[in-house]
């Protein structure tokens, strides 16, 4: 598992620990993990150029020692200052090293420009001279490595409300930051490198599973299962105006941990549905259920009310959203929203659900006491409890019209193995995407041949 802690938790990881060591240790730890990770970004240090942003805190000591660092080992190195202050050691240290201090006029020929403007200190955006310096590298097409976090996000939330820097690389100290997962700041990241430090920290606001987590909580069955402890679904799904969504929806529930699935609707689409997968079966009891995809102007909200009220969990997908409100106890409940139908439940518009997926899916799992797994590149997943998950390993290949039915399916199904909301989730968006993956192998794709790819994907999964 990798986690993300806030600013404030950093700090006070870094306050205990220094209080410990002799001043300084920190920064260089940083420091000599930024060079290592600098010079194998650059495939070797001897004769390259590097020309090093510098704001006026210790986001630019990290990067004024990592420079000092590498022009002892044979880099050419130039400093930008972009602030009066400096970290006075650091740039002692860099001209010691052989290093100077130069100008933007720099920045075209160089090889990387290390971004060491601010980290966790700085406020979203970035100042003139800062801005200026940064577009100059974007204008040659020069790699930016960031230091900690690409200046100019907004670490703690993921937003990107001003101008910031796109990295190449992004090289953070301790742990991960809130921005390394949640976009659009991660899009900003590039790969993230991780340096330990040694911090001792808290638990964290933030998980990303990872391959042993997800495996961990597969529902594999045993010796004595059977169809019915295997778990059962109930599909309410399609119409005669989008039976196709029934067709696949069915197809990502069947490539889930079930032993039976239950198709609900209008006759039509039920042949259609049997005529693709003749395991179905018709209305009974189920362990959970998946609603809304592809319902269409046929939803019944009494109906799909009821089901939000009884004993069963429920996976509500699409226009089956018109049926949530925020009273009741929902907490079985898993949304799976994209930017715009989570928009619509909120009140608010679609550009501001983008820029803070982060805020809004914590706010709308707040709101109706649900799980809310909002969809995107990165999608984030947050409990009623206040946890959150953020799934990484998407491709956009996976931007396809059916892949939200396949994927309502797939955690209907992961419910119905026995998962909670979070973990149904945080399984179904992993496999979702592992299964894009292997569908895409870097091209187009479609909804089914998603589907198609799930049992694969579980496979490699489990094995
Ligand atoms: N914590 C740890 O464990 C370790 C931390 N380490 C490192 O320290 C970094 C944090 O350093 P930090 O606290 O000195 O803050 P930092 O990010 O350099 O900002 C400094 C100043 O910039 C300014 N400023 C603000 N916004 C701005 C903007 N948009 N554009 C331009 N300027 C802006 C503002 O000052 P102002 O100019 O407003 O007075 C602010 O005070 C951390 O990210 C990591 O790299 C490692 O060395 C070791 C372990
Ligand atoms: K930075």
């Amino acid at each position: 598992m990798r986690h993300a802690h806030t600013v404030e938790q950093v700090r006070a990881a870094e306050a205990e620990l220094m209080a410990k060591l002799p001043e300084g240790t920190l920064m260089q730890r940083a420091a000599t993990g930024l060079a290592v990770a600098i010079s194998n970004f650059l495939g070797g240090t001897y004769g390259a150029r590097v020309v090093l942003l510098i704001g006026s805190g210790d986001n630019g000591g990290d990067a004024l020692y990592a420079g000092a660092n590498l022009a002892r080992r044979g880099a050419q190195v130039t400093a930008v200052l972009l602030s009066d202050r400096a970290h006075a050691g650091g740039l002692d240290a860099l001209k010691v090293a052989g290093g100077r201090v130069g100008s933007t006029d720099d920045i075209p020929s160089t090889d990387v420009v290390v971004d060491g403007i601010v980290g966790i200190g700085g406020r979203p955006g970035l100042r003139a001279e800062a801005l200026a310096a940064v577009r100059v590298a974007e204008r040659y097409g020069v790699p930016i490595v960031a230091v900690d976090t690409p200046s100019g996000v907004d670490v703690d939330t993921g937003a990107t409300p001003e101008p910031h820097v796109n990295a190449a690389l992004t090289v953070t100290f301790g742990t991960h930051k809130i921005c390394h997962f949640v976009d659009p700041a991660a899009t900003a990241c590039g790969p993230v490198h991780l340096v330990d430090i040694g911090l001792d920290l808290p638990s964290a606001e933030v998980q990303v599973l990872q391959a042993a987590d997800i495996r961990a909580l597969y529902p594999v069955p045993h010796g004595e299962s059977d169809k019915y402890s295997r778990g059962v679904l109930g599909l309410m799904v399609g119409s005669t105006q989008y039976p196709g969504a029934a067709v696949i929806a069915t197809a990502g529930a069947l490539a889930g941990p079930v032993g039976m699935v239950r198709y609900v609707g209008p006759d039509a689409v039920a042949n259609a549905v049997r005529e693709a997968h003749p395991e179905v079966v018709g209305d009974g009891r189920v362990q959970a259920w998946a609603i809304g995809s592809g319902l269409g102007d046929e939803l019944d909200i009494p109906r799909i009310r009821e089901l939000l009220d009884a004993d069963e969990p429920v996976v509500l997908d699409a226009d089956g959203l018109k049926a949530l409100d925020d009273s009741g106890d929902h907490v079985d409940v898993l949304i799976t929203p994209h930017a715009g139908e989570l928009s619509r439940l909120l009140g608010v518009d679609r550009a501001t659900v983008e820029g803070e997926r982060l805020k809004y899916a914590r706010l709308a799992a707040e709101t109706f006491d649900v799980t809310v797994l909002l969809k995107g590149a990165t999608t984030v997943i947050a409990s009623p409890d206040g946890e959150v998950r953020i799934n990484t390993n998407a491709t956009p290949w996976l931007a396809t019209a059916g892949a939200g039915d396949v994927l309502a399916g797939l955690c209907g199904a992961l419910l119905a193995g026995g998962l909670t909301p979070l973990d149904a989730a945080s399984a179904g968006a992993y496999l979702h995407a592992a299964a894009a993956n292997l569908a895409s192998a870097g091209g187009p794709t479609t909804a089914i041949t998603v589907a198609q790819s799930l049992p694969e994907a579980t496979r490699r999964l489990l094995s």
